[in-house]
């Protein structure tokens, strides 16, 4: 499914609206320690299109996203980001990328506008400092030393130093790692106020309601393969099946040749998928009256389809 998916999303908007994706990624392969970690990984991101990339842990998420920065050369395949191969890429390139990696150390005895104002001599043409921490609600401990920062304050400070000049592609590790809900939900803001803004995004995270709410595609690895790749909606639908009700009755043969249900061997309990709940249960009424007990709707959710995904065989995909 993800060749399709992806190739639709590179002629929808990639190709279409700027000629060059975010991210084409095509048969990656990456063997390290003699074992394989990566094997024939497509992706794509296009302009303005916030990627998730979702996986257990050793799934090879990292791998990927260092042969997309420019750090690790695959073995295999092609990889352009911004139109350039990342491992020969120019100061140029580096500047349009934004990264936040999952666990920065900013030890210096520095302060925050310090530290900020040493990244932003990096770029050409930075973002005016005060203004980023303002953007990230941090512009009241701009002379806070960095190394006193608490976890939260220093994920936004990661964040400003990603943002500072001014990206158009963004790689967002876990960014929002250690933050308190009230300030998880602010982060969530700014990043889909970026990606409003016409910025890429590719997102590593673990936080399935993170994924959901920020990603307009998720592509989940597992064993360094994509096992499965679409909206959070086709990947629950695909991988966890629709919305089902389950009751239970004496009367077997309607249930199974009028309503059309299955019994479920384990519960004895029939169950009966449905589009329509409403409709689908005045049907069951009207068919089993007083003879129907114990009714039960079952919407499955994304975490299920991802928790069903990881539990299936190693070949399971959608
Ligand atoms: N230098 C290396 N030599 C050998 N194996 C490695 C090396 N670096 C990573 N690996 C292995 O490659 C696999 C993928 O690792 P990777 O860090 O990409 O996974 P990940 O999906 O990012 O995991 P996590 O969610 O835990 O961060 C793992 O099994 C890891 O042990």
């Amino acid at each position: 499914m993800h060749t399709t998916a992806d190739q639709h999303v590179i002629a929808q908007h990639g190709v279409a609206q700027h000629g060059v994706a975010a991210i084409a990624v095509d048969g990656v392969g990456v063997e390290l320690g003699g074992r394989r970690v990566l094997s024939d990984i497509a992706l794509t991101v296009a302009p303005g299109e916030t990627v998730a990339l979702l996986g257990p842990n050793g799934a090879g998420k990292t791998t990927l996203v260092d042969c997309l920065e420019g750090f690790r050369r695959p073995d295999q395949g092609t990889v352009r980001v911004m139109g350039q191969d990342p491992w020969r890429a120019p100061r140029s390139w580096r500047e349009r990328i934004g990264v936040i990696l999952q666990d920065t150390r900013l030890d210096a005895d520095l302060s925050v506008a310090e530290f900020a104002q040493m990244t932003a001599l990096w770029y050409s043409e930075p973002q005016p400092v005060d203004a980023m921490l303002d953007r990230v609600g941090m512009l009241a401990l701009r002379h806070q030393k960095v190394h006193r920062l608490s976890g939260g304050e220093r994920r936004r400070l990661d964040l400003t130093l990603a943002m500072i000049g001014s990206p158009e592609l963004l790689f967002l590790d876990e960014p929002t790692t250690g933050l308190d809900p009230s300030a998880k939900r602010d982060i969530w803001g700014l990043i889909s106020d970026l990606a409003g803004d016409g910025v890429s995004v590719l997102l590593t995270s673990h936080d399935l309601q993170e994924v959901e709410h920020l990603a307009d595609r998720i592509v989940i690895l597992r064993g360094g393969e994509v096992s499965c790749a679409g909206t959070a909606e086709q990947i629950r639908d695909e991988t966890a099946g629709g919305t089902t009700i389950s009751f239970v009755t004496g009367s077997a043969e309607t249930a199974v040749n009028t309503l059309g249900a299955h019994r479920e061997a384990e519960t004895g309990r029939f169950i009966l998928a449905t589009e329509d709940v409403s409709q689908s249960v005045v049907q069951l009424n009207r068919s089993l009256g007083e003879d129907l007990v114990d009714v039960q709707v079952s919407s499955p959710t994304f975490e299920d389809a991802y928790l069903r995904l990881l539990r299936a065989d190693a070949h399971a995909s959608c």
